[in-house]
């Protein structure tokens, strides 16, 4: 079945008791036992709910795997792959991850005895060198946040494995459309929902795919055991999302690959961070492994040009964190979403306290080019 295709239809059984054709938001916190202990699928909606079931099967058949974990958030799963070590682990982690992702690893992972060297995962010296008697676990992003950078997937998977290492990607910047890495070599992906599978700025939500039985069995104990699952009403929501994220990211697809040729010819920007563009170093390793090249980009002005101006100046890019909505946003990585992230150790990453992201929606791209042009124009 085609990815459009699943989009739709994956996942989706006729409901036994109605045969309504969308899966009911089964809005229950416990189901009846006709006997002491004889319950069969459903005891208790921490562990099991239909509606939220229904999405975990399309995300699983969506990235390729046997089995999707339906969170609260994407820092929810992203912690439940995290609970996979323990106390005397030692992880190997991108340089370039989401500000929330290098939180949660630097400050509360580092309370609980596991330890962390953040590398460039795209340098498979650097990741070798890393590696400890006690390396558990490769972490990446790719493309990354903010800087878009793309990880080989297969290479770091084959230097990782090599070491029994499990093998985790965070492809919430490309979405199962524009890549799948459990097919390159991962053992797990997770996901951000909140982004462009949720793809309408209205809900929370984190998702982790697995396909080997025994990391699936033990994802499937930590989200019960620890809890942060997908409520029923947002399962529904991001089922209802799913179907059009294919068309979706086509489109955010083809706005940012025009927006990013635009800003890379105007004498007003010093740099585009997008693997899109031929000139990107990123390029070649991104047309390998991806389907299509996504709808975030980021970029820096030339020196001296104000980028509280630029980014107050925009009409239709809403100055606001997030990505991977249906509506353009923009924002400044060191004072928003990275700003967890010390400074000194973002710099060094190459995040500028000048760069500006971007989330391209899916607005018409005159509109949108249009509004990046008066924008500049202020400057
Ligand atoms: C790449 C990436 N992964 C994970 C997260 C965490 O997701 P959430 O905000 O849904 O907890 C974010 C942003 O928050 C992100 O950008
Ligand atoms: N203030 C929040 C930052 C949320 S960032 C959301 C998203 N991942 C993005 O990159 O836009 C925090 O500190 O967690």
């Amino acid at each position: 079945m085609q990815i459009e295709t699943a989009v739709i239809h994956a996942g989706i059984q006729e409901d036994p008791l109605t045969g309504a054709v969308i899966p009911p938001i089964y809005q229950t916190s416990t189901y009846h036992q006709a006997e002491l202990g004889g319950h069969v699928k459903y005891e208790y909606t921490r562990g099991e709910n239909p509606t939220r079931f229904a999405v975990e099967a399309v995300m699983a058949t969506l990235e390729h795997g046997t089995a999707g974990f339906a969170f609260s958030s994407g820092m929810t799963a992203i912690h439940a792959v995290l609970t996979l070590l323990h106390s005397g682990d030692h992880l190997i982690i991108g340089t370039d991850v989401y500000g929330g992702t290098f939180r949660l690893v630097n400050r509360i992972l580092s309370n609980l005895g596991i330890t962390a060297t953040a590398v460039d995962t795209n340098n498979p010296h650097a990741v070798q060198e890393a590696i400890q008697p006690n390396t558990k676990m490769l972490y990446l992003e790719t493309p990354s946040n903010p800087l878009l950078h793309v990880t080989d997937i297969p290479q770091a998977a084959k230097i990782a494995h090599q070491a029994q290492m499990i093998v985790a990607v965070d492809n919430t910047f490309a979405s199962p459309i524009n890549q799948t890495p459990l097919d390159l070599g991962a053992d797990i992906v997770l996901h951000s929902g909140t982004k462009y599978l949720g793809g309408h700025s209205d809900l929370i939500s984190g998702f982790v795919v697995t396909k080997d039985s025994g990391l699936t069995e033990q994802i499937k104990f930590i989200q019960m055991s620890i809890g942060g699952v997908l409520s029923p009403q947002d399962s529904y929501l991001l089922q209802r999302s799913l179907k059009t994220l294919a068309l979706r990211v086509e489109r955010h697809n083809s706005n940012a690959n025009r927006l990013a040729e635009y800003l890379n010819n105007h004498q007003k920007i010093a740099k585009v961070y997008y693997p899109g563009l031929i000139n990107s170093p990123d390029h070649q390793i991104a047309q390998a492994q991806m389907n299509g090249f996504g709808g975030m980009l980021s970029l820096e002005l030339v020196t001296g040009l104000d980028t509280k101006t630029f980014v107050e100046s925009m009409r239709l890019f809403t100055l606001a964190e997030s990505l991977g909505g249906v509506e353009s946003l923009i924002e400044v990585p060191a004072v928003m979403t990275h700003a967890s992230i010390p400074r000194s150790v973002r710099l060094e990453n190459g995040i500028s306290d000048e760069l500006v992201r971007v989330s391209v929606g899916i607005e018409s791209i005159d509109d949108l080019l249009e509004d990046m042009q008066q924008a500049l124009a202020q400057l």
